[in-house]
């Protein structure tokens, strides 16, 4: 045994040892706060010190309060004005006037790879940060999604609209509520699996109506959150072996299952080599990128599942939300039902409108359906995430359109704006949060249009626009065409409005949900 005296020596010793270590790692952050906060090439920009000094502040609204940083961004713009500095890194922009300049085809910007780092989904087009790779890369997907791809894609989509409104008739008989907040993203998950992917979900079909796969992705997407902030917490994940994610609870193994299933189509496209497989008379989106003349390093298992993934995911939370919204508040305004009703009564014969889907292009032409859509997907704003771009090659000089005042913003430097900012500004749209068709109607439409962007701007806007256009307008126009809905009771503008930023909005966790009853 040691003797007394020696024991409390090295006690003091790794106490000492502590202390020193302490000391230095204080030392070192307060050198490096001070020298972000004071020193830095961004230190010009306005702004919180604590944003300025770490990314635990962005973390702690991000990660912890959940998807809350927009709501903080929003407050410093009022604060410090138009440009702001909101971590050590990035700065974001609230300038209508400077949005169509940044997200420009004409600038060769790549995306920040520490913000788009959140899903661990690199091998996407989205997530992909290169600027001349995304050209490669997109080329397939671009093609596939053209406006004129449209009308080689619309059997598709009257099948599963067939199944909605099949789906919608069986509500009415048992006089049933439809819970449409999952019956609207499980048909949009349909319709892009059964486009892109060997094996499509047919979530429609599902008792819950695919209740459990929009859960997964809410859940998955509010998880990675974290995954921005402590990288790899994905890859951890899906590394783990399936017994000991389980031990972590059902919603961790609903989201490592259904990874898995991603990666399964994936393994289904290589393994038949981009053949067709089962009954799909059609060309499947995955199956063209792997018969491309792309590199074979394109064409790999990682790559592809975080395409698919990708797919799936901007394929339907996106396109779902803005049908949510967009029902809701025609349902909240009968004057604007009476309206659409109307119009879409006077446009078909009352056989088309009973017996057959109302297709996209007899729906097309409609302006007041168009004006409808319209002002939904504005208020839905279907991506609120803030978008940041990098110019590698050069500096930017940003110069604020309300005090002329110029801001020089260094090569490297994560610049950011977000659209949800352009659609409620009362400048550009008077009373910005009431749903207001008309703003889309003749010469309004052609004054409003400048300042829509739910699709984003430039090289990076979104490739499914045409194809989510369509659903837009056949959900709208198959709904209100063909039945007559109702707001169930008890629901509210708070059960559909965003309550958080996860890329895309989500509605509060309580939220009921968007049920209507279909009427006779
Ligand atoms: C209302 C529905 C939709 C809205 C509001 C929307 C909005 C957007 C926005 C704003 C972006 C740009 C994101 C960024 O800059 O990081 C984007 C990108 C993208 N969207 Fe959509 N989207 C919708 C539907 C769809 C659909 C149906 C698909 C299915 C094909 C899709 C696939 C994508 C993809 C793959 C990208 C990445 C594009 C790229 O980086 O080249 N989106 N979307």
């Amino acid at each position: 045994m040691a003797p007394f005296s020696s024991s409390i020596l090295e006690l003091y010793t790794s106490l000492g040892l502590v202390a020193t270590a302490s000391l230095a790692f204080i030392t070192y952050t307060i050198t490096l706060y001070a020298y972000r906060i004071y020193f830095s090439p961004l230190s010009h920009i306005p702004g919180p010190k604590l944003a300025a000094a770490t990314r635990w502040y962005e973390f702690y609204y991000d990660a912890i309060l959940v998807g809350k940083y927009y709501e903080q961004i929003e407050q410093m713009h009022k604060k410090y004005g138009p440009i702001v500095r909101i971590t050590p890194y990035e700065v974001h922009i609230n300038d209508p006037k400077y949005f169509n300049e940044l997200y420009n085809v004409a600038k060769k910007l790549d995306k920040d790879p520490w913000y788009y780092s959140w899903l661990s989904r690199n091998g996407s087009i989205f997530a992909t940060i290169d600027a001349d790779h995304h050209k490669l890369r997109s080329s397939v997907i671009k093609r596939y999604f053209s406006t004129a791809s449209i009308s080689r894609i619309e059997p598709v989509l009257k099948t599963h609209f067939a199944v909605f409104c099949r789906r919608l008739q069986e509500c009415r008989e048992q006089k049933k509520p439809i819970p449409l907040s999952d019956a609207y993203r499980s048909l949009a998950v349909d319709v892009i699996t059964d486009l892109s992917v060997p094996k499509s979900y047919n979530l429609l079909e599902t008792e819950d109506f695919g209740a459990v796969h929009t859960k997964f992705i809410g859940n998955m997407t509010k998880f990675s959150l974290a995954n921005r902030h402590l990288l790899y917490v994905n890859d951890i994940l899906m590394a783990t072996p399936r017994w000991v994610v389980g031990l972590q609870g059902p919603t961790p193994l609903a989201i490592f299952d259904e990874l898995k299933r991603q990666e399964a189509q994936a393994v289904a496209v290589i393994e038949n080599q981009g053949k067709p497989i089962g009954s799909k008379s059609f060309p499947v989106i995955m199956n063209e990128v792997y018969k491309s003349d792309l590199p074979p390093e394109e064409k790999v298992l990682r790559r592809l599942t975080d395409e698919i993934a990708i797919l799936i995911g901007a394929g339907s939370e996106t396109t779902g939300a803005t049908m949510e919204t967009i029902t809701y508040h025609i349902l909240a305004n009968p004057p604007i039902l009476k309206q659409l009703k109307e119009e879409l009564e006077n446009s078909f014969s009352s056989g088309e409108a009973v017996d057959d889907v109302l297709s996209y292009k007899v729906l097309e032409p409609l302006p007041y359906l168009n004006a409808c859509v319209q002002e939904g997907l504005r208020l839905a704003t279907g991506v609120s995430g803030r978008l940041p771009r990098i110019n590698n090659f050069q500096p930017t000089t940003y110069t604020s359109s309300q005090t002329g005042k110029a801001y020089h913003i260094p090569k490297g430097t994560p610049m950011s704006m977000t659209i949800r900012e352009l659609h409620y500004n009362p400048d550009l749209f008077p009373d910005p949060t009431k749903f207001d068709p008309v703003r889309w109607l003749g010469d309004e439409r052609l004054k409003n249009e400048k300042w829509f962007a739910a699709f984003g701007r430039g090289s990076r806007s979104c490739v499914g626009l045409n194809l989510a256009r369509a659903e837009l307008l056949m959900v709208v126009g198959n709904l209100f065409g063909k039945f007559n809905v109702r707001l169930a009771d008890g629901v509210d503008r708070s059960d559909i409005e965003m309550a958080h930023d996860c890329f895309a909005p989500f509605v509060k966790s309580d939220s009921k949900g968007l049920n209507v009853d279909v009427l006779e």
